[in-house]
């Protein structure tokens, strides 16, 4: 018996909501934002951007930014919350204004990487000063940049290289940006082609080797796309209950790289159908393991699939995920931790994770593969959403200990997977 396919609502992507609120705040004029996520995390960088003197409107589906066309003035304090794009794009944004600006965050923020931003800065001819281990608390004195020549290390986080690249079109005179050892390159993608859809000048001479022209951006409307990242929980969701799920306005031509998540599924037995506009993932029976997969471009879902590892036949082994033990928690230790929690054994090392099977792994069978355990989110939406998903095939067994950590970016996510995947229908 084949139940009836079903169709997530999913909300829109942060990085494109947060890319477009900075670019359209550096437009001169109205820019309309349509679908954006409305989560913590674009809340506080839509704030964060208010308090840098950039009008932002609500509407029940948009948001109206009226940029300047230039940096900011006149100085401000700057909150960034938990959101790592508000800590790596609004300084350099800063920086070609004028005024004394203090960026700062929650302490799980000021505990990531600011470091070779806040150096690559300072190479430029800013004033840029850390006040704590290297990240937040920045202070930035401000003074406009001209542009010349820059190398950026990218190893720990692609929001370096985004941030400079996004604020290069507001400086004097071309900025070439060299980068060494990039991780999570789809976001970098994603940060050209929405500088361009601003009317920026902007080129890839080599790999790595990015040159922008002055002359600023050009308001735009702009519609913003479901969140991939978040898609992932659905389309595993799917393959762990042998359902087809749908999700509209995710197709061929998006601009996020975490899309690719699915691959991991089609590789696990899941039959995945990407179309012009929508895609599409359908379980097939048992989940297949003994695979190795680098995940290193789409760190975001390495968690989605680590979490459903368990109920594979065989071992499966990520690679390429040593950055993902800097973002909201150390990524590789709290999937480690908390498999281990469910019985689930794992090795790990600096930058790779191996998920052996569940005690009934394999054999369709449901709770057996895990037993009962607290999840510990870490305040980590992604391990949360990421083990929900886990939960979905052993009902009544795990809980979080931090269900609302989801807010960061889908706080309907609770409701939404419930919806779809009713507790009364699960095994
Ligand atoms: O630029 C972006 O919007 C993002 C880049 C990635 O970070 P890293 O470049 O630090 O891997 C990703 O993990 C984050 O959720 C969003
Ligand atoms: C790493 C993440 O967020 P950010 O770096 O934007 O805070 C994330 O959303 O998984």
């Amino acid at each position: 018996m084949s139940a009836a396919p079903l169709t997530a609502r999913i909300p829109g992507s942060k990085s494109i909501t947060n890319r477009a609120l900075l670019l359209a705040a550096a437009a001169p004029g109205t820019s309309t934002l349509q679908d954006p996520l409305v989560s913590e995390d674009t809340v506080a960088f839509r704030d964060a951007l208010t308090a840098l003197g950039v009008r932002v409107s609500e509407h029940a589906t948009s948001w109206e930014v009226s940029g300047a066309g230039h940096g900011p003035t006149g100085g401000a304090r700057v909150w960034c919350a938990d959101a790592g794009t508000a800590a790596r794009f609004l300084p350099p944004f800063a920086a070609t204004g004028r005024g004394t600006y203090v960026f700062d965050g929650s302490g799980q923020l000021r505990a990531r990487p600011l470091r070779p931003l806040a150096d690559a800065l300072g190479r430029l001819g800013a004033k840029v000063r850390t006040e704590g281990v290297g990240g937040l608390p920045l202070r930035v004195d401000a003074d406009g940049l001209r542009g010349g020549e820059l190398a950026v290390d990218g190893g720990l986080s692609s929001q370096f290289l985004s941030g400079l690249l996004m604020a290069a079109p507001l400086l004097s005179d071309p900025l070439t940006v060299t980068v060494r050892d990039l991780v999570s390159r789809p976001y970098i993608d994603m940060t050209l082609a929405l500088m361009r859809r601003f009317g920026a000048r902007v080129d890839e001479d080599a790999p790595g080797v990015i040159t922008t022209a002055g002359g600023g951006y050009t308001a735009t409307d702009l519609v913003i796309e479901p969140d991939a990242s978040t898609a992932s929980y659905f389309f595993a969701a799917a393959a762990v209950t042998g359902r087809s799920v749908t999700v509209p306005g995710l197709g061929h031509d998006s601009l996020q790289g975490d899309l690719g998540f699915v691959e991991t599924l089609r590789t696990a037995g899941a039959r995945v159908e990407i179309r012009a506009d929508s895609t599409t993932v359908t379980g097939t029976g048992p989940l297949r393991g003994g695979f190795e997969v680098d995940m290193g471009t789409i760190s975001d879902t390495f968690m989605t699939l680590a979490a459903i590892a368990p109920l594979a036949d065989a071992p499966v082994t990520i690679r390429g995920i040593g950055h993902a033990r800097l973002k909201e928690s150390d990524r590789i230790a709290a999937v480690a931790g908390n498999l281990a929690a469910c019985g689930v054994t794992t090795e790990s090392g600096r930058d790779w994770l191996t998920v052996h099977p569940g005690a009934e792994a394999g054999t369709g069978a449901g709770t057996g593969v895990v037993r009962p355990a607290r999840i510990a989110c870490h305040r980590d939406h992604r391990i949360a959403m990421a083990f929900s998903v886990l939960g979905l095939r052993a009902p009544g067994r795990l809980t979080l200990d931090d269900p609302a950590c989801v807010g960061k970016t889908f706080p309907g996510f609770h409701a939404e997977l419930n919806r779809l995947f009713p507790k009364e229908t699960l095994t």
